[in-house]
């Protein structure tokens, strides 16, 4: 006991047992919820911008189509674009986020390439489309890893659907807005075209100066927040190797199949839908149902549950929408819901199999199979819509989700 008074009386009296400063306002404070809540705000708007501007395709569907003198196949490739890049370089983020740059440098970087990727030339659209990419998902990989080294064992499917509600607000936004701006700006320049879409397309990347505004904010408390807890002493040293991914567990690798098979019905869905004329009402369902389905997760556990609930839905809304004249809505209220279920029950999982240091390449390696998925199915859905239509590529669509 007299070595703890001793130990007490080196200690900073403005510091508590943990070595945290005393008079911290709550807020202010890395261990009060208040703090944690703050750095969750910046943690969801990270993503705003480059999902807001990941939609602009779909948002523009008929202007892209007009301007740049597409069909849908070559219309689908800015999608396939997107995604080819992926295949390698959001595994390689995901592994430069654990290995080399860290959360905070790495979630700047991937940031920067968003907002230089969405301000490029609309005419090198490939190019752009690869950079945008390449920051897209690598900025998703080092959010999820940031929600996981700050809520994980508190909240976690909640702070994941919260992040995915704020993603989906910049869908939706993107969805209901960008159109009216094309239109306002092609009332002033008096025409439509290239100049017509580059501009509203430079308009839609302020969302992503917004987001690696956050970035920088985010990176700045999350330091701070080392440095008061100490948090390096914590930390167990050890590094992720690229080989390290063949030693994945078997459970690991089931997570990443569901997640490709589920969201090549998803995402190539609601990027051809503008011909449900309510694509979005998934986005619209989403957002608010995010954040509760993830608080429901979170209190009754049982993930595995959820997520085969989730596909079973989005199988049953898809057939709905093949084989029965039931008003849409009815299928698109439940491929709203059964999604955000998904994603609040799906993506948290992957904290639960593998250790902190391995995060980055886990949600890398994730993302990148995914795109995968999401590359080659772009491509086939807008193939076979031009050649077979709506009905065959449903039928596509359930055949995919047969496979979870
Ligand atoms: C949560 C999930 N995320 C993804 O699918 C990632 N590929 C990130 C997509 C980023 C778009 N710019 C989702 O969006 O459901």
């Amino acid at each position: 006991m007299a070595e703890r008074r001793e130990y007490e009386g080196l200690l900073d009296e403005d510091e508590d047992d943990d070595g945290v400063p005393r008079h911290l306002f709550p807020l202010c404070d890395p261990t009060h919820l208040l703090h944690r809540i703050l750095v969750l705000v910046f943690m969801c708007f990270l993503g705003f911008g480059s999902y807001f501007c990941y939609d602009n395709p779909a948002a523009l569907q008929t202007q892209v189509i007009q301007d740049m003198s597409l069909n849908t196949a070559s219309f689908m490739q800015l999608y396939a674009w997107y995604s080819w890049p992926n295949v390698v370089l959001c595994f390689l983020g995901g592994f430069l986020l654990d290995r080399v740059f860290g959360i905070r440098l790495g979630t700047i970087i991937f940031s920067l390439f968003v907002l230089l990727g969405q301000v490029g030339e609309y005419t090198a659209v490939i190019v752009v489309c690869g950079l945008f990419s390449i920051g897209g998902e690598s900025l998703a990989v080092a959010q999820n890893t940031y929600a996981v080294n700050w809520f994980k064992g508190k909240e976690l499917n909640l702070v994941f659907g919260l992040q995915l509600s704020m993603a989906r607000v910049g869908s939706t936004v993107n969805m209901n807005v960008i159109g009216w701006v094309y239109g306002r700006i092609e009332a002033m320049l008096g025409s439509t075209g290239h100049t017509t879409l580059g501009i509203t397309l430079m308009i839609a990347a302020s969302t992503c100066l917004f987001s690696l505004i956050c970035a920088l904010i985010l990176g700045f408390l999350d330091r701070r927040a080392e440095k008061i807890l100490h948090k390096e002493q914590g930390r167990t040293g050890e590094v992720i190797k690229l080989t390290d991914v063949k030693d994945f567990p078997v459970s690991l690798w089931l997570i990443f199949i569901i997640c490709v098979a589920y969201y090549v019905a998803i995402f190539p869905f609601i990027g051809l839908g503008q011909v449900f004329f309510i694509e979005n009402i998934v986005y619209i369902i989403s957002a608010p149902a995010s954040p509760l389905l993830g608080f429901m997760v979170d209190r009754t556990g049982r993930n595995i549950l959820w997520v085969m609930l989730a596909v079973i839905t989005t199988l049953l809304s898809h057939m709905m929408l093949a084989f029965t004249f039931w008003n849409p809505w009815i299928a698109m209220c439940l491929l709203g819901l059964s999604y955000s279920l998904l994603a609040c029950a799906l993506w948290p999982m992957v904290a639960f199999v593998v250790p902190e240091h391995q995060l980055g390449t886990a949600y890398g390696f994730m993302q990148s199979i995914q795109n995968l998925g999401l590359a080659l199915m772009s491509m086939a859905a807008g193939s076979i819509l031009d050649l077979k239509g709506y009905l065959f590529l449903e039928v596509f669509f359930i055949a995919c989700l047969c496979c979870e």
